[in-house]
């Protein structure tokens, strides 16, 4: 399959009646699980095991649960970026009752096996499953000759001495420290949106910005201003700075907003999808007693902006 024909599946029964209706032909599949939110570069590992059983004809599925709360990447996020590895099919499992109570071994009977046809499993050693968790890597590997599929158990992957997962990302992202957040997702943090109207203030005082409205779910980093880079919708990349928060120095301070200030640029953007991307973040957000002294520091944010983005090499070319 091609990049980009990914097959997407909300819950395992709408895979099956996809299967029992003949919308995918299924043999035999290379299964990675978990709740991958984040798809970090422990998840890629996985992914990367699976993609190469795809090239020998299995059908690569990566199996999602979502047990709901904030997430690191929203589904379109991380649906895009699986597919955009190649992955020929996602399943995006709602932590269902049902998939609460079931026992470890009915799993791999009923849901690895007879649904989704499992010749191969790709999980991180500390992978769990199964009611109460009692499933586990090492029961995985003991029923494969019962079973008849073969289990890769891949080391959990590190930086700098300490396990990579979601929780140490969400701890990162809520220190601000997106440099290390990028180092753990292997790539810097996103936020995609619909560009939508803001006070059209930012024009009169010669900052205009382009303001995007994520998913209720999708976590931000904290409240301040962040050296970014914006992939607009037809796919051009430009730098810019981006204030995360409340602007109290302009507003009574309710509404938090996302909203970037394009280095050079001055077109339209409104309705349109963008993803930023943010690399550093540069101060706190604060309140300024006039227009003049919040626009004197915007343009040095502007200027600190531009300086991170050159030295991390990470400036389009034009
Ligand atoms: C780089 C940057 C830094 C900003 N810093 C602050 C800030 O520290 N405090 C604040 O109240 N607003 C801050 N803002 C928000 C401005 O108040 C806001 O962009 C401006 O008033 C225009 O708002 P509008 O897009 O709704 O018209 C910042 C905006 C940008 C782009
Ligand atoms: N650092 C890692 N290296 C290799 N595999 C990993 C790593 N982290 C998680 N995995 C594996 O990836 C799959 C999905 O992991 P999952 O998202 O459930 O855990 P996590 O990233 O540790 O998240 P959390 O911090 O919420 O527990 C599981 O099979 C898990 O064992």
């Amino acid at each position: 399959m091609s990049e980009n024909s990914m097959l997407i599946y909300h819950g395992i029964h709408e895979f099956q009646s996809a299967c029992l209706s003949g919308d995918i032909l299924l043999h035999s599949s290379a299964v990675t699980l978990g709740k991958f939110d984040g798809v970090h570069r422990g998840h890629q590992k996985l992914l990367s095991e699976v993609l190469r059983r795809q090239q020998e004809g299995l059908t690569g599925i990566m199996f999602a649960i979502d047990s709901g709360g904030q997430q690191i990447l929203t589904e379109q996020e991380r649906a895009s970026y699986v597919a955009s590895l190649g992955m020929d099919v996602l399943i995006e499992c709602p932590f269902s009752k049902e998939l609460m109570t079931m026992q470890a071994e009915a799993f791999i009977g009923r849901v690895l096996k007879e649904i989704l046809h499992a010749a191969v499993l790709v999980v991180g050693s500390d992978f769990r499953f199964g009611y109460g968790r009692a499933g586990s890597a090492q029961m995985l590997l003991d029923r494969q000759k019962q079973y008849g599929y073969r289990a890769v158990i891949e080391t959990k992957e590190c930086y700098q001495g300490r396990e990579i997962s979601s929780t140490r990302i969400r701890s990162a992202l809520k220190a601000g420290d997106m440099d290390l957040t990028e180092a753990l997702l292997g790539r810097p943090y996103p936020v995609s949106g619909r560009v939508v109207h803001g006070r059209h203030l930012g024009s009169t005082i010669g900052f205009p910005t382009v303001n995007i409205l994520p998913s209720a779910r999708k976590l931000l980093p904290p409240d301040g201003v962040y050296a970014t880079v914006t992939e607009l919708q037809d796919g051009r990349c430009v730098p810019g700075v981006t204030n995360i928060g409340t602007n109290p120095t302009i507003s009574d301070g309710n509404d938090r907003t996302v909203e970037t200030y394009l280095l050079d640029f001055s077109e339209d953007l409104y309705g349109t999808d963008l993803q930023t991307r943010f690399y550093h973040r540069i101060r706190g957000e604060e309140v300024f007693s006039s227009l003049e002294e919040l626009t004197a520091q915007m343009k040095e944010d502007a200027g600190k902006g531009l300086h991170f983005l050159s030295r991390r090499g990470v400036l389009p070319k034009t």
